[in-house]
């Protein structure tokens, strides 16, 4: 009888792949070391949440990963393309083409509707958005009747909503969250995030995303762990608990600077 060809394993695919990355700020006896060789891979379709004390290198390691901030050693992937080392007007480019963001203070434009807000990446790319993908992902974030609205018409959820509808409109490789639910009551917090997980689960979305609140992680596939620029810890399937245990649990070990003594 002849053998059953075993199943192929899943092939997993990286959105961002970081290797060796070293970012330090300052020069001589001020000098700070941000990222101390973080080397870690985002898979494609996986939300991660990135975590750790304030000033362990969470917002440069983003800001590193996404071309918004140059490294002193290391590499960056963004699928294919290796985005150190690339000149302004190629980064621009790989930004606007692949990466979406979303911000703390949402950042919409406060003279645009939120619909011309939403469409804003796509037109300045020189492309059209697909309207069936752009009006999928506003009906998703409910949107639909508040799209002729200015920003200061909208509450902040509504707000954060329609930033999140501008970063999926082109539908980047990758979405980086910088604590997008920080300025959130926990109703909002609770939408916002609902809908980042729905982009995984129904989209195959992969998003990056920064955040101090355990509960926020916990929405996430995962949880990489910052400590004085390092990856201390990397957790998969998290819950609100054992993103605090894991917390604990490192903060006890590592002498970290700046920490009462
Ligand atoms: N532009 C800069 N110039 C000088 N030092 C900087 C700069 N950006 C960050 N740093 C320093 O690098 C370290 C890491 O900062 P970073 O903002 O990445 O930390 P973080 O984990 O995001 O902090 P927080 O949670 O408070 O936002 C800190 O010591 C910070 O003071």
């Amino acid at each position: 009888m002849p053998l059953a060809t075993p199943p192929a394993p899943p092939i997993v695919r990286n959105a961002v792949t970081a290797s060796g990355l070293w970012r330090a700020y300052g020069s001589g006896e001020a000098q700070v070391v941000a990222l101390r060789d973080v080397s870690v891979a985002f898979a494609s379709g996986a939300f991660t949440a990135i975590m750790g004390p304030s000033g362990s290198g969470k917002s440069t390691l983003m800001h590193c990963l996404a071309g918004l901030d140059t490294t002193d050693r290391g590499t960056v992937n963004i699928g294919d393309t290796v985005l150190t080392g690339l000149g302004d007007k190629a980064l621009t480019k790989l930004r606007r083409d692949k990466i979406g963001f979303i911000f703390q203070q949402f950042n919409l434009l406060p003279t645009l509707t939120a619909e011309e807000n939403i469409l804003l990446p796509a037109s300045i790319a020189g492309a059209k958005a697909d309207p069936a993908w752009v009006n999928r992902v506003i009906a998703t974030l409910d949107l639909s009747d508040r799209l002729s609205h200015k920003p200061t018409e909208l509450s902040g959820g509504q707000q954060q909503r329609v930033a999140c509808a501008r970063a999926l409109a082109t539908r980047p490789d990758v979405v980086f969250a910088d604590e997008p639910t920080g300025n959130l009551d926990t109703r909002s917090s609770a939408e916002v995030l609902g809908f980042l997980r729905k982009s995984v689960d129904d989209f195959g979305q992969t998003i990056v995303m920064v955040t101090h609140d355990p509960s926020a992680a916990a929405y996430a596939d995962r949880v990489v762990f910052l400590a004085d620029g390092q990856i201390v810890r990397d957790l998969h399937g998290p819950t609100a608990d054992s993103v605090i245990d894991t917390m604990r649990d490192f903060e006890n070990a590592v002498p970290l600077a700046g920490k009462a003594a």
